[in-house]
Order: C-alpha cells, then structure tokens, then sequence
C-alpha cells in the first residue's frame, strides 16, 4: 500500500492540513478538488518529491524518511506530469528519454507498450506530438516497474483517444503487475470511468 496519513504540506504555509489517502495495489484512486485545493501538492508528497510539514508517508509497509528524486523509495514510484515537454529534456531523442532511468538504451519493449515506432523513438520532443511525447513519459515511468503510479493530471493536454489509449496502457500494467495508480484530473468523467474510488479535496479557504 502507498499511504499518507495526517499529511500537512505547501510552502510557506500549508495548502493541505491532516489528509489522509490510501493506494492499494492493484486498486485506481481518483483524486478530485477545485483549483488550488492541493491535488499536486498531495501528488508530490507521495511521489517522495515534496517533504510534507507533518504526517507520513508509508510505501508497502515502509516509513519513508528521504523526500527528493534521490530517495531510494522513488523507484517504486512512478510519476506522469500534465506538460511532458516540461518533464522531458529538449535535447534528447524519445528513446534516450525512454532509456534515461534504465541505463541502457534498449529500449523496444516499453516502446512497442505505449505503441511508438521506430520512427518515432529517433525524433527530439519539438518534432513528434503533446501525445506522442506523453506516451514516452508513460514509457519511461513504467521503465523501472514501479509499484505505484502517480499520474497528475496526465490527459489535460490530450485528444480523448490518445487520453483512452494512455489509459488502457495503464490499466493492462495494472493487470500484469498488480500495481497501484492515483489519478488527478479536473474531468469527473474521466475519473468516474477510470477509478474505483475517488476522494475529493475541498476548497483551499480564502486569503
Ligand atoms: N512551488 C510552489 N510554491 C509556492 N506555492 C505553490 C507552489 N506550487 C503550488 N503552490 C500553491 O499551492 C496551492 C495548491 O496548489 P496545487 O497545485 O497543489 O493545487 P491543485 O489542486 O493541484 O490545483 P490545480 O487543479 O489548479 O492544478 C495553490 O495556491 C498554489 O498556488
């Protein structure tokens, strides 16, 4: 299980106070909310890349203690960002963007899953597609089989088909690895299709 419980985080002051979540394996939890409610704060925090002010974040029984892309614990997790140009180094074709986490460039496996061609894999960001390069990212955060995946707000540039086919990519891991999925997205309905339980975060208060 990935949990967070008690989670108090933001930056100069706190954007989320005492929430508490839950990822199972196997399970998909939608996470919901107005604008600014902290949905990728509460993302961060349990993709080990934000250190909360208070709570804890437990992966598979295990408390965690490093936050940061150094942690060891990361490794479980993969992390699916809304803007993949913003996620993917410009200089890089999409098969070294692929490669970056595994250390070698083989990378024809995780290619033909998110269904990119050869074609395709020897292109640099600026050349291919908002969904071509998201089914790259996808590619790469499935690269070292994490045991959760956290995907914040991943179709909110995408057609509805690349957004369905992004999806059952997703869902056909899930069924091979047992793997446990958190999903942001501001569309109800896509949630209500894709998740099997999805927990709504309130309103940050007024300033
Ligand atoms: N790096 C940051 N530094 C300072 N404040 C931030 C930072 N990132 C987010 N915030 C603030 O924290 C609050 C919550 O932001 P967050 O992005 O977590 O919410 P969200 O629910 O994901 O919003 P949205 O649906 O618009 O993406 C917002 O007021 C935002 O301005």
């Amino acid at each position: 299980m990935l949990t967070g419980t008690d989670i108090t985080a933001g930056y100069r002051s706190a954007v989320i106070s005492g929430v508490s979540l839950t990822v199972r394996p196997g399970r998909t939890v939608g996470l919901a909310g107005p604008s600014g409610s902290g949905k990728s704060t509460l993302a961060r925090v349990l993709a080990l890349l934000h250190k909360p002010f208070s709570g804890t974040v437990e992966i598979d029984g295990e408390t965690v203690t490093g936050f940061r892309f150094k942690a060891a614990q990361r490794t479980r997790i993969g992390v699916l960002f809304q803007q993949p140009r913003l996620s993917v180094d410009p200089r890089f074709t999409l098969r070294q963007a692929i490669a970056e986490p595994l250390g070698h460039q083989e990378v024809g496996e995780l290619a033909d899953l998110v269904m990119l061609t050869g074609d395709l894999l020897d292109r640099r960001p600026h050349e291919v597609s908002d969904g071509q390069l998201q089914r790259a990212c996808l590619a790469r955060a499935l690269a070292l089989n994490p045991r959760y995946l956290i995907c914040d707000e991943m179709t909110t540039m995408l057609d509805a088909s690349t957004t369905a086919a992004l999806v059952g990519v997703i869902r056909a891991y899930q069924a091979r690895t047992n793997a446990g999925v958190l999903a942001i997205s501001h569309d109800a309905t896509l949630l209500d299709r894709w998740a099997d339980e999805t927990v709504r975060l309130s309103a940050p208060p007024p300033r």
